[in-house]
């Protein structure tokens, strides 16, 4: 249990009385301190359902469960493991009764918000409603209510946001849903007001971790604080480097009222590096610097020197991707590391894969994109995620809206126009309209029959998705559906190119397939020894799904090569990581008081954020790292003249050693000969 743990980490991993605080730089070895220490924990006595360990995305909760598996086998299972989103999820079912929620309430997506925010501010433009929705997100996770924000208001705009946010919320409960920033605020609530409900979960959590501590927000700490309660049993763990997520309302004063806070807090730091080579150590040392030391701090690293931080001259986007796609396969084909899972592309913004994208395609190589669009914001599963929304909770107005269309079944826009004013009437959910007596009065008799149809065929869905258990049946049942509704030929009349199509239609076939096997009862091998997953019902199954926003568990296994924003990045490494687009204006991102109307120490903060980030990109590189820039790039339509980071300068490398191995073009070229030439040969017939 001790082995491959240094003697500050085994400190950490041993102290299981009282809080502590791991501080400690990228690399040394922190996420590891808290799934060994979920591992102490459960030796130690603790039941595993009373531990909790809380991660920052779902993929980094589905990593660490495996990894806290293989420590201590099945128990893995009971642990909580999660974000503190889903968290919220877990206290609101178990106990949101008691702030009138029902344990079937539905969570709202962000589409699902600014639809709503156009109804409410009575608007059609999409961007108007995102800018509300914005403000209102900024509100909520500051803790503010309508009321509140109405008082506070400083100008016209906001006075009228802080109305809209007010019908906004009125909403929201009629239709028994919540947004993200409830998932964290009403738990608060919970456990705040209602001693009882607080009392049960203290008893309860007898630990609580919690990684990537610096990108906490103010109002997760407050329910970390409720949740761990007077006997303060947690180890929180972070970097004050790697705080990137400031513009989301994460605040470094977490990690400095933890002291204040738990007075008896038992602070350890880490110093030993287990990651990167010496080279690109320095690099990221040399990048984070200039930012004011909060927590200092030394990180060192005995895997040797290594090769040297390439800089990457690159024309323009175009040959950017091909001058990566060149390294990787020169790599591939003259290291150890042979697998494309051993490489990474990672940039600022989501719209720079595109070109990455498409010369990966060309040679061949796999790849994923992962923090971009992600599998669940697809149209054909949006489309079908509103169905199953509809199924757990009848009241979801903008799942009855989305599925009552979608395939198109005779309903029409009128109907549901007076459908919709029928029920603000008589404060009733759309469903709950459509089954009135009175609805005569509002709806064409004929419109009635076919929503009473519609209004049958969900009924007898659910009932059946409650009485369906395991993932076969699952399987059965879903496509059958499919069939009902006609899905297949909805998307096929509604796509003009039949591949994309087929393609659409395939997501479908994947999505099914894999919401069918969380319904359980598949017999996996776990460490030799033949056990089948737990059985649950479908209805069960697709409460959870909102939630989920990448079919992440599926991905772990691929051995592609990775596509990724920094944002995304964190926590993760790989031995050969290629930084794109190191350029001023997008890395930084516009810092420049020439290029942004914001004030000057509002750009200084923002400069320091990004060199962390920059940070973070460089120290995901365990053995080798490459950073490019763009002499001439997009900017909208235009190619404009590219400028160098500072942070490539600041890198402080040998500028003898950083040209490009003029040798990388040759061996790229050999390599994908050879590819070509053992590639299978096309049949004849
Ligand atoms: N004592 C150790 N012995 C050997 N390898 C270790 C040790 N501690 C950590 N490692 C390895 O070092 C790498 C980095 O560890 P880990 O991801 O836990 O660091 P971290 O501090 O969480 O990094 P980040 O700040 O990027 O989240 C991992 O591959 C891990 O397995
Ligand atoms: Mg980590």
């Amino acid at each position: 249990m001790s082995a491959g743990l240094n003697i500050a980490q085994l400190e950490a991993v041993n102290h299981l009385g009282g809080p502590s605080l791991v501080l400690a730089g990228a690399g040394s070895g922190k996420t590891r301190v808290i799934t060994h220490k979920i591992a102490r924990l459960i030796q130690a006595g603790l039941a595993a359902d009373r531990i909790a360990a809380i991660t920052f995305t779902n993929k980094a909760a589905a990593e660490m469960r495996e990894r806290a598996g293989q420590l201590v086998g099945r128990e893995a299972r009971k642990v909580l493991i999660c974000t503190f989103h889903a968290l919220g999820v877990r206290l609101l079912r178990e106990d949101g009764q008691v702030l009138g929620l029902k344990p079937q309430f539905s969570i709202l997506d962000t589409d699902d918000i600014t639809s709503l925010l156009k109804d409410c501010g009575g608007t059609t433009d999409a961007n108007t409603a995102r800018a509300w929705q914005w403000t209102i997100s900024a509100w909520k996770s500051a803790g503010l209510t309508a009321e509140q924000a109405q008082k506070q208001a400083r100008d016209e705009n906001e006075r009228v946001t802080a109305a809209i946010m007010a019908r906004y919320e009125e909403r929201l409960t009629a239709y028994q849903s919540v947004d993200f920033d409830d998932l964290i605020r009403l738990p608060l609530k919970l456990l705040g007001d209602y001693p009882e409900v607080r009392e049960k979960w203290q008893q309860k959590m007898g630990h609580v971790l919690v990684d990537e501590y610096q990108d906490t927000n103010a109002t997760q700490y407050d329910l970390l604080k409720l949740l761990v309660g007077e006997r303060a049993r947690f180890t929180a763990v972070g970097d004050d480097d790697q705080s990137i997520y400031g513009w989301r309302g994460a605040t470094l004063d977490n990690l400095k009222k933890l002291p204040v806070d738990f007075p008896q807090l038992k602070v350890i730091k880490l110093e030993q590096n287990y990651r990167s080579t010496s080279a690109i150590l320095r690099a990221a040392n040399n990048v984070i610097g200039p930012n004011p030391k909060l927590f200092p701090k030394t990180l060192w690293s005995d895997l040797g020197e290594g090769e040297p931080v390439r800089v990457v001259d690159a024309d323009n986007e175009e040959h950017e991707a091909e001058r990566a796609v060149a390294r990787i396969q020169s790599l591939r084909a003259n290291s150890p590391h042979k697998e494309w899972r051993d490489f990474a592309i990672l940039y600022r913004a989501n719209h720079m894969a595109r070109a990455f994208e498409q010369a990966l395609r060309r040679a061949q190589i796999p790849y994923k994109v992962s923090g971009g669009q992600s599998f669940f914001d697809k149209a054909e599963i949006r489309d079908l995620c509103a169905w199953l929304r509809l199924l757990v909770n009848n009241n979801d107005d903008p799942a009855f809206l989305r599925s009552a269309t979608t395939p198109k079944r005779g309903i029409g826009h009128t109907t549901l126009q007076q459908l919709g004013t029928f029920a603000t009437q008589y404060k009733l959910s759309l469903f709950e309209a459509l089954f009135s007596h009175s609805l005569s009065s509002a709806v064409s008799s004929r419109a009635i029959t076919t929503l009473h149809e519609f209004g049958r065929m969900v009924n007898d869905l659910e009932y059946r998705a409650r009485h369906t258990v395991g993932h076969e049946a699952a399987l059965a049942f879903l496509l059958q559906w499919l069939k009902d509704i006609g899905y297949e030929q909805h998307l096929y009349d509604s796509e003009d190119n039949e591949k994309i199509a087929a393609a659409r239609w395939s997501n479908v076939m994947d999505f099914v397939d894999w919401v069918a096997g969380r319904c359980g009862g598949r017999i996996e091998n776990e460490g030799g020894v033949q056990v089948e997953t737990e059985r649950k019902s479908l209805l069960e199954v697709v409460q959870t799904i909102a939630l989920i926003s990448t079919l992440s568990e599926r991905e772990q296994d691929q051995n592609v090569v990775t596509l990724s924003t920094l944002h995304a990045s964190k926590g993760l490494e790989w031995p050969h990581v290629i930084l794109v687009g190191v350029n001023e204006g997008l890395l930084p991102f516009k810092v420049d008081e020439a290029d942004s109307d914001l004030p000057a120490p509002v750009l200084a903060d923002r400069l320091q954020e990004e060199r962390r980030l920059m940070y973070v990109g460089i120290t995901r590189a365990q053995r080798t790292l490459a950073v490019s820039w763009l002499k001439r790039r997009k900017k909208g339509r235009e190619s404009v003249p590219g400028q160098r980071s500072r942070f490539i300068d600041e890198m402080g490398l040998d500028q003898a050693t950083v040209r490009e191995d003029p040798r990388e073009k040759l061996r790229a070229l050999r390599a994908e000969f050879a590819q070509r030439a053992a590639a299978p040969k096309p049949e004849v017939t």
